[in-house]
């Protein structure tokens, strides 16, 4: 699947990409080039055109003038991002016709890729001078290059949904980040405040794009253990010209405490961060909590951006906007829902991932299958043992492609959910399968456990339970067993007593008074809830997950 696929696979065709940007920025090199690799059509509204009238640019404007020209431009681009399914690169001009613009941006609402394509002037206009055919440069070229760029350059950036800077490096460059960006998966998560999760090679690259132009100041909230990531952002931060107020915070779930919340407090203001100013948080999903926290309080909210590194983090905690700390009563009991502007998984960042962090996010990703997708089950079933020996650094093409799936098709469900019910006060909190038992584990173990091995324990436990109460059958139980022990997920926890768990699991934000709230299954792909289920079951359930 494509970029564009899952946002827009009810809207019919439409360009894979379009290209902007001014002449000589290398839009029909580099598209042409990006095409070939992807074996994908590729069309230049210029040259199809001249095709079409059957003469060059520059008589059509002679004869016709600049007007006509504008108009019959439109007609031919207009049709294009109806019909036309490849990259299509647009002549320098178009996006200033009005309608044109109006089209592009309606393209870009459909979840088009809108790419401009940015360089130095001098250098572009150098280039575009060595072909004869640029009308509009006639004169006095360079006073007239530089009057039509700065014109040109506001309109090109409001409308892209992308920059590829081509400065300084050769074009094959800018190609291989094209290919990228449509190799990118896209997951709309609608609601009140929609916004995207892009998931791809360099999708951190869309920082400044996710971000706009209206945060002055930006506290870029990491770990040490992402720091070649987050030097990375910060660099592209600083380059798109944001005050970057760089923010260590302690590792895992030592991250997601008052103390941590308290400090960058201090230095936000501090730094003089405003309404208008913004948060990025990147790496796991203690961090992306914790930075999604300080946003949604700093001011009783400011925006932010997700950057999640870790699999568990791209699939889901990056995703929905639920922010939150740890307290010593539970896990996740302060915070609030407070949603990014954009999440941007960039699957480079897993390559140095260390296998049980990512083995651990297999336990959200078969949550997702078990709750909604089939397909997530199938395919964890068919690569289990290339995901359970997954190497950060020796990541191989089909692999790479399974594991992109695997996170769109998890952050799919997840959006499914959140985009109905952010506040969770039904369908959401079936995304909490398996969470019930899971975090008082992890209470229990205080924190040693990983969240995705205590979720798979839960979501055995839950099935257990179901079973006991009549909806899954044993054979359902066994393939959950199954499932996750192929995955190199824990089944079974030999910690604690009854009586603890008891306590903690009536702490769970599900729970309703006095009484227990499960999600469980009745049957695989479909959960429901279950109130108040027999004290018996619930306490027999917590003995078979003893077995080893
Ligand atoms: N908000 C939500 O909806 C939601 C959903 C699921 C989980 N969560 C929360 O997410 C947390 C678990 O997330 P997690 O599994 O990512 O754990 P984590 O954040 O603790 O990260 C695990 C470890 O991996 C390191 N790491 C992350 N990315 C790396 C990379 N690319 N290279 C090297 N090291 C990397 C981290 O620094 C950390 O040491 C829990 O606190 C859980 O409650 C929240
Ligand atoms: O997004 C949700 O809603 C979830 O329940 C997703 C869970 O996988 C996630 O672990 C979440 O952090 C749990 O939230 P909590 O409210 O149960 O603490």
């Amino acid at each position: 699947m494509n970029q564009s696929d899952r946002v827009a696979h009810d809207t019919g065709i439409m360009p894979r990409a379009v290209l902007i940007g001014m002449p000589g920025a290398g839009k029909t090199r580099i598209g042409k080039e990006a095409s070939n690799i992807l074996g994908i059509q590729f069309r230049d509204s210029d040259v199809a055109l001249e095709h079409e009238q059957g003469r060059r640019i520059a008589d059509i404007f002679q004869s016709d003038g600049e007007e006509e020209f504008r108009r019959l431009e439109c007609e031919l681009i207009v049709d294009d991002l109806e019909h036309f399914e490849g990259v299509l690169a647009l002549g320098g001009g178009a996006p200033m016709t009005k309608r044109t613009r109006r089209a592009l941006e309606r393209y870009a609402d459909r979840g088009g890729l809108l790419v401009y394509l940015d360089a130095d002037p001098e250098e572009m206009m150098e280039r575009a001078s060595r072909s004869g055919n640029r009308p509009l440069l006639a004169g006095d070229a360079h006073a007239r290059w530089m009057h039509l760029y700065e014109e040109r350059k506001p309109v090109f950036q409001a409308l892209s949904t992308r920059v590829i800077r081509t400065h300084g490096a050769p074009p094959s460059v800018a190609a291989q980040k094209l290919v990228a960006a449509l190799r990118e998966r896209r997951v709309l998560v609608a609601g009140a405040n929609p916004y995207t999760v892009r998931i791809g090679e360099g999708s951190m690259e869309g920082l400044r794009e996710t971000l706009g132009d209206e945060p002055v100041r930006v506290a870029l909230i990491h770990t040490t253990s992402v720091q070649r990531h987050s030097d990375h952002a910060r660099a592209s931060l600083r380059s798109a010209h944001y005050q970057v107020t760089d923010i260590t915070i302690p590792d895992a779930e030592a991250g997601k405490t008052i103390s941590v919340a308290n400090g960058i407090w201090e230095r936000l203001s501090k730094e003089g961060f405003t309404r208008s100013d913004a948060v990025v948080g990147l790496g796991g999903g203690a961090a992306t909590d914790l930075a999604g926290f300080v946003a949604a309080t700093w001011m009783r909210g400011i925006a932010y951006v997700n950057c999640p590194t870790s699999l568990l983090a791209m699939v889901d905690a990056s995703t929905g906007g639920k922010t939150g700390i740890n307290t010593p009563q539970g896990k996740n009991l302060v915070g609030s829902f407070h949603t990014p502007r954009g999440v941007l998984a960039d699957l480079r960042t897993l390559t140095t991932l260390p296998n049980d962090i990512f083995i651990e996010g297999l336990g959200e990703v078969a949550k997702s299958g078990f709750i909604m997708d089939g397909v997530i089950l199938d395919l964890l079933e068919d690569h289990a043992s290339q995901l359970r020996h997954f190497q950060g650094d020796a990541i191989d093409d089909g692999l790479r492609s399974v594991i992109a799936e695997l996170i769109e098709r998890t952050v799919s469900v997840k959006a499914e959910h959140v985009s109905v019910d952010l506040r969770e006060s039904g369908k959401r909190e079936f995304l909490n399968y398996g969470h019930t038992l899971g975090h008082a584990i992890e209470q229990l173990e205080h924190f040693r456990w990983r969240h995705g091995q205590a979720v798979s324990v839960g979501m055995v436990y839950a099935a257990e339970l179901a079973h006991l109460l009549g909806y899954l059958d044993a054979d359902e139980v066994d393939y959950h067993r199954e499932l996750l022990t192929s995955l190199g997920l824990r089944t079974s926890w030999d910690g604690g007593d009854f009586e603890s768990v008891l306590s903690l699991m009536h702490r769970d934000k599900k729970a309703r008074g006095n009484t227990l709230r499960f999600v469980v299954l009745d049957h695989i792909g479909h959960p429901i809830h279950l109130d108040d289920p027999p004290a018996d079951a619930v306490e027999e359930a917590f003995r078979r997950i003893r077995r080893p």
